[in-house]
């Protein structure tokens, strides 16, 4: 799997085209954007690995030179190579039953390294499903050594993917800028509104007719990092915040699921604080 991009100009699809198909390369999957507000163009190739006379290490290699010469910010992986995700969560449990489900039954197909909670109160279901299970409790009183204890673990998986699964306290900037474009978040709102703190009683305060979920990139700046997923679900005058809460669960679960999956298969590309995913 090849994704880039660089700043648009004519030439860049028939370089990238030629040099894989000068390698015998078989393309599965082509798909590209020119994006006029940014001058950025974006590329996603999907290449039948044994078509070609190396492997994704000499892939990069040849392709070097025309990504130096095109200015791309570039990756190639190996799709043959499971993903390793690690879940992070609190107490709430619908999205990780939901995402604990996908992966046992290996619709989701990925390395599920760590499941890690500040609570005990979901290892049984997670344990269950043969998943390993971290508590790292935090001390209100001295987050930073939770943070610190994420940090070492992550470290020593080097996960492609973790997912805050409703996990409930806010990530320190040092986290964020360690695993950019790697932590993906569900925020249980339509963003960018009622960002923050209780959004659906939020959303009944404000008399919505629509209330939804969001999967977003996590940044320092609370629920505003780039979107990858949304969806909505209609509400009427005679349901109360316990419904919105009880139809919003559902809405979360299949946004968070989509979103993990765009980006486990690399169909997510930032561009700025917007992405463009090419599903
Ligand atoms: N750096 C970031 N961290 C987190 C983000 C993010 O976008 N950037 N998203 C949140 C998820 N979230 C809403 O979706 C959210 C979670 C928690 C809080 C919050 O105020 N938490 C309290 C502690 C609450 C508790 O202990 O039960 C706090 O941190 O003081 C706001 C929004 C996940 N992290």
């Amino acid at each position: 799997m090849l994704t880039l991009s660089c700043p648009d100009r004519v030439g860049v699809i028939a370089e990238v085209a030629g040099l894989l198909a000068g390698h015998g390369g078989w393309i599965l999957e082509a798909s590209h954007h020119s994006d006029a507000e940014s001058g950025r163009f974006f590329m996603r190739q999907e290449v039948k690995a044994d078509s070609l006379p190396f492997d994704a290490d000499g892939l990069r290699q040849a392709f070097e030179p025309v990504a130096a010469r095109f200015e791309m910010d570039w990756q190639v992986t190996d799709t043959g190579v499971p993903k390793k995700m690690v879940v992070l969560v609190s107490k709430q449990e619908h999205c990780l039953y939901d995402l604990l489900a996908r992966w046992h039954s290996a619709e989701l197909e990925v390395d599920l390294a760590a499941v890690i909670s500040n609570h005990d109160v979901l290892r049984g279901v997670v344990e269950w499903h043969g998943a390993p299970y971290h508590q790292l409790p935090v001390d209100p009183d001295n987050k930073a050594q939770h943070f610190d204890e994420i940090g070492a673990l992550l470290g020593k998986i080097q996960p492609d993917c973790v997912v805050l699964a409703r996990y409930m306290q806010v990530l320190p900037e040092w986290l964020c800028r360690e695993y950019a474009g790697r932590i993906i978040n569900i925020h249980h709102s339509f963003l960018p509104s009622f960002a923050g703190a209780r959004p659906y009683h939020q959303a009944y305060e404000r008399g919505v007719k629509l209330i939804g979920a969001t999967c977003h990139y996590v940044t320092a700046d609370l629920d505003a990092g780039p979107i990858i997923e949304q969806d909505v679900v209609r509400i009427d005058h005679s349901d109360s915040p316990e419904d919105y809460v009880r139809y919003g669960k559902d809405v979360e679960r299949t946004v968070l699921a989509r979103g993990v999956r765009l980006h486990l298969e690399d169909r997510v590309l930032r561009n700025g604080n917007r992405t463009v995913v090419f599903d």
